[in-house]
């Protein structure tokens, strides 16, 4: 099997006596844009930054191109392109300026250095900018910038930590599409808390929270994860709720006003032909009965609470 770009084994980080992540593993394996999804403070931004060598983890390894980043930290280093959550840009320099500073910091040679910082710029699509003090660009074009400096050296990983956090929503469409462009050619992973981000971008996803992974696999496979476990009934002629919670299978229930009920069930097996049954008997005059689809929001908060 070909080699993994990245391979996270055991890695956990401690914070003087708290641990933010613990006992991570996970391998990536080939091009595409691998989400890493988690609410704030799930331990997103130590795990990348542990992956891109900028701090040093309690325990743990991670490999990137086969190289371990502890053995090899400078050379690792080498295949990553890494935009912090705080874009490490020189607001007072031009974009070329910056860029060109990056790519000697790059370790890019004296020679080659012109022609990188043009790609950059060109792929970024901030050309026209060139000569622009960082500072009086827009968030969204400076943002373009740090994932220009991502990518000047042509690494095979691009790791980007909320690459569209404080962007309104075009320059959140514009970036999003500039990341998809960037994934043809290397593998990106890409941090957010956003659902809505890793489906319109993400081909995988990996969710941490409480600093454990808690889901890796497919947009869809996300979706699925979690299996329904309610039912939403409308009924002409309702009984009282206690009513309904006394049917065999369900186990709790909520009015919604209306005539209609949302009733938890454990298992979906013969629960819907139970109360479509009792219904007729009692005469509750059944209008609508249907399982619930949990919207992927739904299913972020139940996954949330699980560690
Ligand atoms: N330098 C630090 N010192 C002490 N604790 C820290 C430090 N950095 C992060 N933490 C804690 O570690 C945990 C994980 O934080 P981390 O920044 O990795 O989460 P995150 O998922 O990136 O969240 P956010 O999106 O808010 O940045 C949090 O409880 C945070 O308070």
């Amino acid at each position: 099997m070909e080699e993994a770009i990245v391979k996270v084994v055991n890695l956990s980080h401690r914070y003087s006596v708290q641990w933010a992540i613990q006992g991570i593993s996970f391998d990536v394996q080939k091009n595409g844009i691998q989400g890493l999804l988690g609410s704030n403070g799930a331990g997103k931004s130590t795990l990348m930054n542990i992956m891109c060598g900028v701090l040093r983890q309690t325990d743990g390894d991670v490999y990137i191109n086969g190289m371990n980043t502890k053995d090899n930290p400078v050379e690792a280093k080498r295949f990553i392109g890494f935009l912090p959550q705080h874009p490490p840009l020189r607001i007072d320099l031009t974009v070329e300026e910056y860029l060109t500073y990056c790519a000697y910091l790059r370790w890019i040679p004296s020679a080659a250095v012109k022609e990188a910082v043009e790609e950059a710029m060109e792929k970024c699509k901030i050309t026209h900018f060139r000569k622009r003090l960082i500072r009086n660009l827009s968030g969204g074009y400076q943002q373009r910038v740090g994932i220009a400096q991502a990518i000047i050296h042509k690494p095979v990983l691009v790791v980007l930590d909320e690459p569209t956090n404080g962007l309104d929503p075009n320059q959140i469409v514009e970036i999003r599409h500039l990341i998809k462009e960037i994934a043809e050619e290397r593998t990106v992973i890409l941090s957010t808390h956003m659902l809505t981000e890793v489906q319109a971008i993400c081909d995988h996803i990996r969710m941490i929270e409480e600093g454990h992974l808690v889901f890796s696999g497919t947009v869809d496979e996300f979706n699925n994860y979690i299996v329904p476990n309610s039912l939403l009934v409308t009924l002409k002629q309702a009984p009282p709720l206690n009513e309904l919670l006394q049917l065999e299978g369900i186990v709790d229930g909520e009015e919604m006003g209306d005539h209609r009920f949302r009733l938890s069930f454990k298992d979906v097996n013969g629960v819907v032909e139970r109360l479509v049954e009792t219904s007729v008997e009692k005469k509750w005059q059944l209008v609508e009965v249907g399982v619930e689809k949990k919207s992927l929001d739904a299913i972020f908060a139940e996954l949330s609470k699980k560690k």
